[in-house]
């Protein structure tokens, strides 16, 4: 390794970092060069590996050496790996120490990711370098600075969900609710106002006060301030916001990451939102000089401001409902005088069918400097486009071609299937557990939302900042330990009254003058809690939880329960104990704090797990930036996309064009367009129409396939609006369907079987069905077919059969909808 990271500025020293000139300092001493340099590949001898195999322009994005520079492109076309071969290169021409850069991706999977790629470039790992999203950059800046600005480094992060929890609270307190306020919309409005970096105060200023609910908003906002304030925490658009704050209340402070950090470099920069935007800006200041810059010689301007690279596509752009603005790389050569802008144009990542069809759908937007996006890897495979019959049978069709192509030889894990809405998962996690296919759904992590794991969290959170009312709150009679509302709200007040924190009012029990049970409740709680505190302080994240939930009760309750949800509970904070024991391998110094803070940027992102050897489902967004060489787009319907929330939205419709956009220039070589004439949501069946975006997509690039359930049946979907001639069921491409009326397309109707989601409500249980190869079944979908294996064992138990029509299916017995003839 050419660094010793060691001597190199240390990951947790932000302090003072002098220019690095290229080729001194330490991790660059003489003699270290060429001979300790390994590199990831095999290369002819001579060639650069920073630059080998890199076109004309991407060769000019990688050199570049300026103030600022502008990486425009389209979908594929290299723009995240020149980023990462930028940053190898900058490392191994010795330009800059690993911590002198920061790299912003837009995931922490993109960070992984990058991160990989450089180290793999760099033969060795890279120490030292920051790779991370901006709230994870933006959270380790906190823990170190916040003592600056009244917070202390143990603060904790609200989710979303805990925003609402205690915004619900005030509500409830302010009676706010009879003016129409809900949770829902007081968090959304004050996260939108501090994406824009607008406090409360600055808000009030602006705000109409003779209006009773916008008066009543601004009282709120202003409590939720102060309640986070008081919390020692940040919701997660603080973390963005308060940094900057930081930065511009504190220029020494500043100053610090001015110096140290001298390349930073941002990916996916259409999505960057105001406060995101601003906080680059900062960094990207030339550092204020302090008075021992003037005894070390360095002088007011001894030291330049950082160099900025950014890539971006404002056809991706995509976060527009969360504060994005692509002015933010529309204005770029405005905002940094002298930029360089590059522009690419090859895509290396699909083949042109696919790349047509993206082109096509994009040029749809207007207000857009036309792009068109080319591969020199010929045309591929047709597009596939399936219109099912109902939600399940779209599901079935995916399923079908996932093991298709992985009898093909494609591993699972080179597959993955989109969705708008994560209500869609239903369906396709019902067929893909009964076709026994292995997946994974990426993103809104579910388990992190479940009550009995925010119980443990709560109680993880009160040991490590005991500040968080809204956590004890929580945890203060979970288990039922005979703590009511009435004392709960005695314990506020007396902590009120008496200028202590909630938690303090706890260890002080014994003055409040309760009845001893639950005095004796309280006292059991707080020594706990002290206990498990003494405990993070020397021992391991796992043994606290342990400590946590068994002496709780928590454990226990759920395992005495005689509810048989509660088994499934314990089982999950079981699995919560599994996650804190992988923490500490992978961490082994990594404390209580270091733990929450992982879990809390991850849950809110995408995936801890990894996700080898399974089929990845996602929504569209988390899609941005990864790519697969299968991809199966589903719910390809109005209302679902563009989304009806969006329908009305000024620039709804584009925004969700871009959507699709990037849905389609995720695939390598295959593509599938899925679609289902009706669809269940909220308990309800109704009527789905094509996407208008299908029809944008030139007829000749698509291959339609029928429903086995509609062949033969009059006025199928796809052949009234979707054949290969022409698009004769649309009016004029606004979502008209037949001739522009409204009228709902004709169903065909099926021929009458047993469909999948029938079966599924009804309580199947095969488990003692017994099969050994040979066996013929018969399955209500796929008829007749012969058993040739059974793997797997108990409840797990998996039939691999050939079915006479419809071919090698593998089944899951328990629930699969056969039986034996
Ligand atoms: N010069 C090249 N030669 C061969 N492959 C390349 C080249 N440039 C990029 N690629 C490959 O093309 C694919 C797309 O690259 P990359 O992900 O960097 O594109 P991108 O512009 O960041 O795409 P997106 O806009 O979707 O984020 C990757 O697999 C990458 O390794
Ligand atoms: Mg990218």
């Amino acid at each position: 390794m050419v660094q010793p990271s060691e001597s190199s500025p240390s990951a947790n020293e932000p302090a003072v970092v002098r220019i690095a000139p290229p080729g001194t300092g330490p991790g660059f001493e003489s003699g270290s060069s060429q001979r300790s340099v390994q590199f990831g590949h095999d290369l002819p001898a001579g060639e650069d590996p920073t630059t080998h195999g890199l076109n004309p322009q991407q060769l000019e994005a990688v050199t570049y050496r300026g103030p600022a520079l502008l990486i425009v492109a389209g979908a594929g076309s290299g723009k995240t790996r020149v980023l990462t071969q930028r940053i190898a290169g900058l490392i191994r021409g010795r330009e800059a120490w690993p911590s002198q850069i920061l790299a912003i991706t837009f995931t922490n999977k993109a960070a992984a990711e990058m991160r990989e790629r450089v180290e793999e470039q760099l033969g060795g790992a890279a120490e030292g370098m920051w790779i991370s999203t901006f709230h994870s950059a933006c959270v380790r800046i906190l823990r170190r600075e916040a003592e600056h600005f009244g917070f202390k480094k143990n603060f904790t992060i609200y989710d979303s969900s805990d925003t609402k929890v205690l915004i619900k609270r005030l509500i409830k307190e302010l009676q706010a609710d009879v003016l129409g306020l809900t949770p829902g919309n007081v968090a959304s409005k004050i996260s939108k106002l501090k994406n824009e970096l607008t406090d409360v105060d600055a808000y009030a200023r602006d705000a109409n006060m003779s209006d009773p609910t916008e008066r009543m908003f601004v009282e709120l906002f202003r409590r939720y301030t102060r309640e986070l304030a008081r919390a020692n925490s940040f919701d997660f658009d603080d973390l963005i916001g308060q940094t900057v704050y930081l930065f511009r209340a504190f220029p020494h402070v500043a100053a610090a990451y001015q110096k140290r950090f001298r390349h930073i470099l941002v990916d996916e920069y259409q999505d960057t939102n105001h406060a995101q935007y601003s906080l680059i800006r900062e960094l990207t200041r030339a550092p204020q000089p302090e008075p021992d810059d003037y005894l070390l010689g360095a002088g007011p301007t001894g030291i330049e401001a950082a160099s900025l690279t950014v890539v971006g596509d404002s056809d991706q752009s995509i976060y527009a409902f969360r504060g994005a603005d692509i002015r933010n790389i529309t204005e770029f050569e405005r905002d940094f005088p002298g930029a360089k802008v590059v522009l690419l144009e090859q895509n290396y990542r699909s083949t042109q069918n696919i790349l047509s069809a993206a082109n096509a759908v994009i040029s749809n937007n207007f207000d857009r400097k036309d792009k068109k996006l080319w591969s020199a890897d010929g045309a591929g495979e047709k597009i596939i486009g399936f219109t099912g019959y109902s939600g399940h049978d779209e599901a079935q069709f995916v399923a079908d071609e996932i093991e298709k192509l992985h009898s093909e030889g494609m591993s699972y894990s080179d597959m993955a299937v989109f969705y708008r809405t994560n209500a869609q998962t239903r369906a396709l996690e019902e067929i893909f557990i009964r076709s026994a296919l292995p997946y994974r759904v990426m993103g809104g992590t579910k388990f992190y939302d479940r009550a009995e794991i925010r119980d443990s969290f709560g109680y993880l959170v009160s040991v490590v900042n005991p500040d968080d009312q809204l956590a004890l709150r929580r945890i203060l009679n979970t288990p039922k330990r005979g703590i009511g509302p009435a004392t709960e709200t005695q314990l506020a007040t007396f902590a009120e009254t008496n200028g202590l924190t909630f938690r303090d009012a706890m260890r002080n029990v014994e003055g409040l003058g309760l009845g001893p049970k639950v005095t004796g409740s309280i006292r059991a709680l707080s020594d706990l809690l002290d206990e498990a505190a003494e405990l993070a302080d020397t021992g391991v994240v796992a043994d606290v939880l342990t400590l946590l939930v068994t002496r709780s009760g928590l454990l226990e309750t759920l395992r005495n329960s005689r509810d048989p949800q509660d088994e499934a509970r314990a089982e999950n904070i079981e699995e919560l104990q599994a996650v804190t024991k992988e923490f500490e391998k992978n961490n082994p110094d990594g404390t209580l704090i270091d733990f929450l803070t992982e879990v809390s940027l991850v849950a809110a992102a995408d995936d801890l797990d990894d996700t080898s050897g399974t089929v990845s489902l996602m929504t569209l967004h988390t899609a941005k930036g990864l790519e697969y060489e299968a991809v199966f787009l589903t719910g390809i319907e109005e209302d679902l996309l563009p989304h009806k929330m969006s329908a009305n939205e000024p620039g709804g419709p584009a925004e969700e064009r871009r959507l699709f956009y990037v849905g389609i220039t995720r695939a390598r070589k295959r593509l599938f367009l899925s679609l289902a004439m009706t669809r269940a949501q909220f308990g309800e069946t109704a009527v789905a129409m094509p996407s208008r975006y299908l029809q944008e997509i030139p007829a000749e690039l698509i291959e339609w396939r029928q429903s086995p359930g509609m062949v033969n049946s009059r006025g199928g979907q796809q052949s009234r609006a979707l054949n290969s001639t022409g698009r004769r069921g649309f009016s004029n491409g606004r979502g008209g369907y037949g001739g522009g009326s409204d009228q709902p397309p004709a169903l065909p109707r099926p021929e009458k079987k047993a469909w999948p989601n029938q079966v599924t409500n009804q309580v199947r249980d095969n488990s003692t069905l017994e099969l050994v190869p040979g066996d013929r079944i018969t399955h209500v979908d796929f008829g007749e077919g012969r058993v040739q294996q059974v793997t797997g064992e108990g409840a797990k138990r998996i039939a691999h059969v050939i079915f006479d029509a419809a071919g090698p299916k593998k089944l899951l017995i328990k629930i699969a909808p056969i039986e034996k003839i």
